[in-house]
Parts: structure tokens; C-alpha cells; sequence
């Protein structure tokens, strides 16, 4: 659906060059959601406006539908634009226009008869839940409203890609769920492929199938969002991960665990779909030692489960070793360190 293919931008500024896409190869899927996260000036706003030509590669090939964007006409460029509808950051809505007319701003525009541009902005407002709001103007809006219009205009034109802009980053974590939400109905009802850059992490493990990591204009991770958050590779992409799972421990936190639980400390972790608490209980029940779990935490990624625990186990050398064998042939195990701290 899209392909970069050994893309590179660079811009010249004041004199010097700046290399902000470096060789990035990357498929995006039919269908899909793809996250791509990076910190600030990693190449990923750049990647996505060469999927609009709203910037050209320097070299390497841009691929959309099976087109090769930097060589199509004008006019292709306009059609191949009505298919890719864009959300951004800061809404860039027409704050002249009330949410019926921004709605109805790109219908128009595709010289779309009256009723057409009617019926299309009605049934837009009522998938983004808006229908009682066309008449008031976006500063009117909160805003989750403000994106909710903002989506709405973004689908009008039915596109078959919506790229997203930090879409996000400017709303509080309860309206963030809720355009998390609609985006993954967008996905799901209109069979729409998403491609949206964010640096929260958060954003790519709630609705995210696939996802790349950027760094210095390179994509220097990429794969499923599981495997990603439960493997990271990077060092970039190990600190965004335990970002999120809060997985580390500081070597003071350890010191003061060491300092108050005798026992023997293990990292257990959880990548199958299976829950930790029965499989912990189970071993130490059969082997008859006591367990007690320290810290961490169980993500669910869509559908699956991921456990990252500190646990201290409590017997004798030898049960506590029978105890991490059993465990080690269901889940990962490894005896906690200064080192893998
Ligand atoms: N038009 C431009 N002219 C010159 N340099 C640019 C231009 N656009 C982007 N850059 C540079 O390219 C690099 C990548 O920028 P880009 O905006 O793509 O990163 P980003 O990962 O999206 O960051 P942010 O999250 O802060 O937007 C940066 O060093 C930036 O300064």
C-alpha cells in the first residue's frame, strides 16, 4: 500500500545540509495501523509528508498504491491527494467556518452536488458523534471535539489512507482514549489503512498492528508492536518501551528490595497468553515455597498479555531451583542483578 524504498530527504539550511530521511525502507500494509515513534527531529514528520509529495525524496522511491509519486502528473497528484486524508497535532481547522462547513470544505472543493455534500457531512458527524454540533464554530469545541471534526473532514473525501500528525499530543489521556477509540472504528468500519506518527508510546500499544522506530532520519527498529515492546533491540526503542512499562529498576530501588526480602530475586516475564498469577502459584504450591511479587507490571497489548515481575522466592537453594527450572520450560526467567537492573 505504501513503500519507501532506500528514501532520502535532504534539506539544505543556512548553508549546510541536513539529512533528515537517511535510507529508510518500509511497507505499510493494506489495512493496517502503523506507528511510527521517534524523539523530536527524528525524520518522522518528513517521512509522512513524502507520502503527499507535501515534500519530494532526494532519492529513493515513494510507492502509494502501486504509483510511484515523484513521477506522477499534477492532476494525478490532486487525485492521489482526495485519497489520503491527513489529522494533525493542532487541528488546522477554519476557525471561520462552523463544523458543518469544515466538514463540507473538501466535498465542495470536489465540486460534490448539494445533497451529496449534505448527506456525506451528516453521516460524518454522526460516526465522529458531532451531529448536534454543526452549527457551532470550532472555537466553540474542546479539544476532543476539535479532532473529532477534524477526522470528520479528513474522511470526507473517502480516502483509503488517513495520516496522523501527533493527532494526539495536545489532549488530556481520558480524550486521547477516546480518539484512540474512534481512530481504530475508522480502521475497522471504513477499512482504512492509518499511518500516524507519535512519540508517545502509549498511542502505538493501544491501537497499533506494526510499528517502526526512528533515529537520526534512520528507521532503526521495525516490526509487530508486541514484539517490538516485549523484544526491543535499540537502545532508543529499550527507552521508549520501558517508558511505558516502567520496567527498570533503579539501583536504589533494588538496593532497598535486597535490604528487605531475604529470599532469591528473579525477573519473570510474560510474553505467552497466559496470566503470571496461576502458573506462580502452581510451581510454588507444588514445590511448597513462597512467592511474593515485588514489582512491575501486566501490559495488554490488544489482545495479548505481556508481564515484566520482579518476584522473591522463599525456600531452600534447591526447591528455589526446581521452582526456576519449572517456570523457566513456561515463561522467562532470569535472577535479577546489579547489572540487569
Ligand atoms: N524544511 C526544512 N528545512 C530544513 N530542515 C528541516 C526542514 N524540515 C525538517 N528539517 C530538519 O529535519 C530533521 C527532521 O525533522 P522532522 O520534523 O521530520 O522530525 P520529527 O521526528 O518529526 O520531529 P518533531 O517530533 O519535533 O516534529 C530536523 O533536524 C529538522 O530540523
Amino acid at each position: 500500500m505504501i513503500t519507501f524504498d532506500r528514501v532520502n530527504k535532504v534539506f539544505g539550511f543556512e548553508g549546510r545540509e541536513v539529512h533528515a530521511v537517511k535510507d529508510v525502507s518500509l511497507t505499510i500494509h493494506q489495512g493496517e495501523i502503523f506507528g511510527i515513534v521517534g524523539f523530536s527531529g527524528a525524520g518522522k514528520s518528513t517521512l509522512l509528508r513524502l507520502v503527499n509529495q507535501l515534500e519530494r525524496p532526494t532519492s529513493g522511491k515513494v510507492i502509494v498504491n502501486g504509483l510511484e509519486i515523484s513521477s506522477i502528473s499534477q492532476q494525478e497528484l490532486r487525485k492521489l491527494r482526495r485519497r489520503i486524508g491527513m489529522i494533525f497535532q493542532s487541528f488546522n481547522l477554519f476557525n471561520s467556518r462552523t463544523v458543518y462547513g469544515n466538514v463540507a470544505y473538501p466535498l465542495k472543493l470536489a465540486k460534490k452536488s448539494k445533497k451529496e455534500v449534505d448527506d456525506r457531512v451528516k453521516e460524518l458527524l454522526r460516526f465522529v458523534g458531532l451531529e448536534d454540533k454543526a452549527g457551532q464554530y470550532p472555537e466553540q469545541l474542546s479539544g476532543g471535539q476539535k479532532q473529532r471534526v477534524g477526522i470528520a473532514r479528513a474522511l470526507a473525501t473517502s480516502p483509503e489512507i488517513l495520516i496522523c500528525d501527533e493527532a494526539t499530543s495536545a489532549l488530556d489521556p481520558e480524550t486521547t482514549e477516546e480518539i484512540l477509540h474512534l481512530l481504530k472504528k475508522v480502521n475497522e468500519e471504513y477499512n482504512i489503512t492509518i499511518l500516524l506518527i507519535t512519540h508517545e508510546m502509549n498511542v502505538v500499544r493501544r491501537i497499533c498492528d506494526r510499528m517502526a522506530v526512528m533515529e537520526k532520519g534512520q528507521v532503526i527498529e521495525q516490526g509487530s508492536v508486541y514484539e517490538i515492546f516485549t523484544n526491543p533491540k535499540s537502545k532508543t526503542a529499550k527507552n521508549f518501551v520501558s517508558s511505558l512499562l516502567n520496567d527498570k529498576l533503579s539501583p536504589k530501588l533494588l538496593e532497598r528490595i535486597r535490604r528487605d526480602h531475604s529470599g532469591r530475586i528473579y525477573r519473570v516475564i510474560f510474553t505467552r497468553d497466559n496470566s503470571s498469577e496461576p502458573i506462580l502459584s502452581l510451581v510454588a504450591q507444588k514445590y511448597q515455597i513462597v512467592f511474593s511479587i515485588l514489582y512491575g507490571s501486566i501490559h495488554e497489548f490488544q489482545d495479548r498479555l505481556f508481564g515484566n515481575l520482579i518476584v522473591e522466592f522463599r525456600g531452600s537453594d534447591v526447591e528455589v531451583d526446581r521452582v526456576v527450572e519449572e517456570l523457566k520450560t513456561m515463561v522467562e526467567v532470569r535472577e535479577v542483578t546489579e547489572h540487569e537492573s
